[in-house]
């Protein structure tokens, strides 16, 4: 049996830096933000049904989903936000078991899964281990600022959509804070590995 571990965290608390580490190792990571960017291409289920919902003021002049615009409706009405939710979602969580399944098949010891709605989704179920990336408030908010060149209305929006990191930090089976240097997380991360025998 596969080790599935969930990696979860806030929007920009350092997911995406910390699975480049579990790549690197050999581990395989399966990724929800491009699943999720996948599975609404042209001509997919779920495109059509976004556009069924928000109309076509959301497309970009070839036919893709403009997704600065989607964001700026989405980040701004939660009611808005969950029929995304709604349309998106089951469509990811199929592509990520399948993906998983396909792992395991060719002999994967470790199969990461990055997603960052692990608990707001309830996908807890498809995952033994939690590990959640966690930093400072104030911290989030200027990384989140700086790589997205975000104001801070903006990057407070995204930060309020999601559950506070401290109630994901409470659920997790390991946490990594990641306010230090990048060698500082790279360490503990090989630590939780070496405890879990995911190496
Ligand atoms: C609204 C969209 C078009 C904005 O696209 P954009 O390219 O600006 O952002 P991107 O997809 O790279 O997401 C960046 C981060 O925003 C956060 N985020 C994305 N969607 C959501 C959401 N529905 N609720 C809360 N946070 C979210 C996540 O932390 C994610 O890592 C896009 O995020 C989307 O389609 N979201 C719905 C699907 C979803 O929930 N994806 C997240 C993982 S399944
Ligand atoms: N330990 C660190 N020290 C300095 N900068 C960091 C550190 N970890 C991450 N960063 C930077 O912070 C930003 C956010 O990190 P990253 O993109 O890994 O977050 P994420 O959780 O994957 O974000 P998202 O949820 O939006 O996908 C990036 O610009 C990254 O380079």
């Amino acid at each position: 049996m596969a080790l599935t571990i969930g990696l979860t965290g806030g929007i920009a608390s350092g997911k995406s830096t910390v699975t480049k580490m579990i790549r690197e190792l050999g581990i395989p990571v399966i990724d929800a933000d491009q699943i999720a960017r996948d599975v609404v291409k042209v001509g997919e289920e779920a495109y059509k049904q976004i556009i069924q919902t928000f109309g076509q003021n959301i497309l970009q002049e070839n036919g893709e989903i403009d997704r600065a615009k989607l964001g700026a409706i989405v980040f701004h009405n939660e009611q808005e936000r969950k029929k995304l939710n709604a349309i998106v979602h089951p469509a990811v969580r199929r592509r990520m078991l399948a993906e998983k399944e396909a792992y395991v098949q060719k002999g994967a010891k470790t199969v990461v899964l990055d997603i960052p709605l692990l608990f707001e989704s309830e996908l807890t179920h498809l995952i033994d281990k939690i590990i959640v990336v966690y930093v400072d408030d104030d911290v989030q908010l200027e990384r989140l600022m700086k790589r997205n060149g975000f104001s801070k209305e903006e990057a407070l929006a995204r930060i309020r959509a999601q559950m506070p990191l401290r109630e994901k930090v409470k659920k997790a089976d390991a946490v990594i804070d990641n306010n230090g240097t990048i060698e500082e997380t790279k360490q503990q991360l090989l630590q939780i590995f070496k405890r879990w025998n995911a190496l």
